[in-house]
C-alpha cells in the first residue's frame, strides 16, 4: 500500500453501528432481492469505516467434498469490500482483489465478513477483511480467510455501455441506492 494514504470520514448518510445496509443493485449475485440464483447476503454498518456481512454457505455453493468453492468466498469478499466504499457515497468497482484461504469452510456454516477502507489516494480504495464461522459445526473466532481489496471510484455512466445488457428492471439501480 502507499505511504500517502488519507482515510474519509464517516458521512452524516451512513447508518448508525449495526444499523442495516442497502443492496448496491438489485440484480447483484452477490446482495440483489431480485437475483433469484444469487447469494442473498446481508450487510450492517460497524464501527467507524467497519461493516459487516453475513453469507449462509448453501449446498450449491461446494466445491471441494463438503466445503464452499473459493470463487463463491471471492465473491463475498469483493461485496463486503465494495459494501466498505459506501461511506464514500458513490460508486467503485473492483481493480484488485485478493484472498488467503486459511481454514475449510464446511457447507452449512454462517460467515460473517468484517471489512473496512484502510485508506485512499485518488481514486484508489485500499480495503481489506476477514471471515470467521459463526454458526456450524466449526463455528469460532479462528479467521478462517482474509482478502485484500483495491477498488477505483467511477462516474456512474462507468456503466451506461451496459445497458442494454441489464436483464429485466431492476429495482435499485446501481448508484441510487436508499442510503
Ligand atoms: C448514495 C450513493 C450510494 C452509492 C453506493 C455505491 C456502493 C458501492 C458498492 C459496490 C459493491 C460492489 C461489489 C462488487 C464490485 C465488483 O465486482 S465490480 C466488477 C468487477 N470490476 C470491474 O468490472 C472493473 C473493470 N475494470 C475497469 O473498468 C477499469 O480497469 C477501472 C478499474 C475502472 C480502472 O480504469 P480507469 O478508470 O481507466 O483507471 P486508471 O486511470 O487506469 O487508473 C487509476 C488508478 O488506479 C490504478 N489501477 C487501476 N487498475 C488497477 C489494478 N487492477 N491494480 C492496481 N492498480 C490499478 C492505476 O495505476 C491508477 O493509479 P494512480 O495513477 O492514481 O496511482
Amino acid at each position: 500500500m502507499p505511504d500517502d494514504l488519507t482515510l474519509p470520514p464517516r458521512p452524516d448518510f451512513f447508518p448508525a453501528p449495526g444499523g442495516a445496509l442497502p443492496q448496491h443493485w438489485s440484480k447483484c449475485f452477490g446482495c440483489g432481492d431480485d437475483q433469484p440464483a444469487g447469494m442473498a447476503m446481508t450487510f450492517t454498518a460497524g464501527e467507524g469505516l467497519e461493516v459487516s456481512g453475513r453469507l449462509t454457505v448453501a449446498q450449491r455453493y461446494q466445491g471441494g467434498p463438503g466445503v464452499i468453492h473459493g470463487g463463491i468466498l471471492s465473491v463475498a469478499f469483493d461485496e463486503v469490500q465494495g459494501m466498505a466504499c459506501m461511506v464514500l457515497g458513490g460508486p467503485v468497482v473492483t481493480g484488485h482483489l485478493e484472498i488467503d484461504f486459511a481454514r475449510p469452510i464446511p457447507l452449512g456454516s454462517v460467515l460473517e465478513f468484517r471489512a473496512r477502507i484502510d485508506g485512499m489516494v485518488r481514486r484508489k480504495v485500499y480495503t481489506s477483511a476477514e471471515a470467521r464461522i459463526v454458526e456450524g459445526p466449526t463455528a469460532g473466532d479462528t479467521v478462517v480467510a482474509t482478502s485484500r481489496g483495491l477498488f477505483l471510484t467511477i462516474k456512474p455512466e462507468h456503466f451506461a455501455p451496459m445497458a442494454d445488457f441489464v436483464d429485466g428492471v431492476p429495482v435499485s439501480p446501481f448508484g441510487t441506492s436508499s442510503l
